[in-house]
């Protein structure tokens, strides 16, 4: 297992390239089973998840091909099992995005419940009761969900949250059912809507994908395509933060400012100059101590749960009290404890931490506990007086590609070290 050794350095500054976005990467891999032609996915970016979703579709029986760097041509023709195994599926939760597309298209999938990161229960009974209003038989054995259906029909599927992962499992199960299938409360998140436009250049014939009704019209088969992923909104957020939070000046290039309104409108409210174009943003502290902000999590397109912890980092060093409430999931404080360890002041009632800011950080050992934990503690650590060491960062490697080379470009001091014990 490795730690990141960060020494905390004085404001970031400089140009770095976002990567494609996982949350999107993965259930577009996944809806390569949806079709007997070859799927090939550029903007892929290199992280274990999507290692684990090609072992996942490898040890099916799909042929996966990597014709040149951040590319996958996926096909699904010579599969031989519908089976996704817990060893795998333990690791991450968009495991379970083979689910819908194996029901539709093969008429069966034997899928262990879902890992991924352990921020709250995480349940998937809606992904179930969408598919079994779509006339599938679901039972529940041994830690897997067992699926059947000879083919799904159309139907109309209220989701009473809204559901990112459950949106895209039953619009891609949708794609080859027999009628029409609307999704009402519906996800509206970017990843959604490159999903839907994946699905539509194999054929797929979906409306309303970034609203709350999606409306599909399912067809007999799908066909090859080739898709661009599109950039990783929450990496990009990860990066402007660290800028904003060590008083410096980051710029992301290869972006789009337009899926990131909520993040920059509290990168405003805390003091930094947002600039953007096209397909960059970039954040100017011009060197002041950023300000607390407020923040209350939402489904798109408000204020991203995955942005939570970040924010809470640059809390910790702002002048000021801020408030994050957390209300997409149960569990998802876990990195404050670590912050404590930095000398932050958080108190935590329920699902509100209070952050009162402090003029420095001192330097420890502290340990990432979820993906995104590990970018605030990350951030925290930047901005920290002394040596840092992070424990378990496998998590971040999960989710942000080449972070030591994207973070030196920025001009931070940090190492990856083997723990020998
Ligand atoms: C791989 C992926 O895309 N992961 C993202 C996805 O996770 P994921 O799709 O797992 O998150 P959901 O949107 O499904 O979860 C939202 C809320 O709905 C609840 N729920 C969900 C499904 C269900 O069947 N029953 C149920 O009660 C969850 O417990 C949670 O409280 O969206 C989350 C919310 O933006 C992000 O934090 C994750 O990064
Ligand atoms: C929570 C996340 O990932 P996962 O849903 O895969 O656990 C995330 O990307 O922040």
């Amino acid at each position: 297992m490795d730690k990141f050794i960060i020494a905390g350095n004085g404001p970031l500054e400089g140009v770095i390239d976002a990567s494609g976005a996982k949350n999107a990467a993965l259930p577009i891999l996944c809806a390569s089973l949806l079709s007997d032609e070859p799927l090939h996915v550029t903007n892929v970016p290199k992280l274990w998840d999507i290692n684990t979703t090609r072992k996942l579709l490898s040890q099916m029986g799909c042929t996966v091909d990597e014709p040149a760097a951040h590319e996958m041509i996926v096909d699904a023709r010579p599969i031989t099992t519908c089976v996704a195994p817990y060893e795998l599926v333990r690791t991450m939760r968009a495991s379970i995005l083979v689910l819908g597309p194996l029901v539709a298209r093969r008429g069966e999938a034997h899928v262990s419940l879902p890992g991924g990161c352990a921020i709250g229960a995480r349940p998937v009974d809606l992904h179930l009761m969408g598919l079994e209003a779509m006339g599938a038989e679901i039972t529940l054995d041994g830690g897997f969900i067992h699926a059947k259906a000879r083919r799904l029909k159309g139907a109309r599927i209220v989701f009473d949250t809204v559901t990112v992962t459950g949106t895209e499992n039953l619009m891609m199960a949708a794609t080859l059912a027999d009628g029409e299938t609307v999704l009402e409360n519906a996800a509206r998140e970017p990843e959604v809507v490159d999903l839907a436009r994946c699905l539509r250049a194999m054929g797929a014939k979906i409306e309303g994908d970034g609203t709350t009704t999606i409306r599909v019209q399912g067809v007999g088969a799908l066909h090859a395509a080739k898709h661009s992923v599109l950039p990783d909104r929450i990496e990009t957020g990860s990066y402007l933060v660290a800028g904003a939070a060590t008083r410096g000046r980051v710029r992301v290039n290869r972006t789009d400012p337009a899926m990131l309104d909520a993040v920059l409108v509290k990168l405003q409210q805390a003091g930094a100059k947002i600039s953007t174009g096209p397909d960059f943003i970039e954040v100017d502290m011009h060197g002041k101590r950023p300000s607390s902000v407020n923040i209350h999590t939402m489904p798109h397109p408000g204020f991203p749960t995955d942005m939570q912890a970040q924010m809470m980092a640059l809390n910790c060093l702002a002048e000021g009290v801020g408030v994050i409430k957390e209300t997409i999931f149960e569990n998802r404080f876990m990195h404050a404890q670590e912050l404590l360890r930095l000398g932050a002041d958080i108190r935590i009632e329920g699902n509100t931490a209070v952050i009162t800011g402090r003029e420095r950080l001192q330097a420890a050992p502290i340990m990432a506990t979820d993906l995104r934990a590990s970018a605030s503690l990350v951030i925290a650590a930047l901005a920290a007086d002394g040596e840092t060491f992070i424990d378990r960062i496998y998590h971040m490697d999960r989710g942000y590609e080449d972070i030591e080379g994207k973070l030196a470009a920025l001009g931070a001091r940090i190492k990856r070290v083997a723990r020998l014990i």
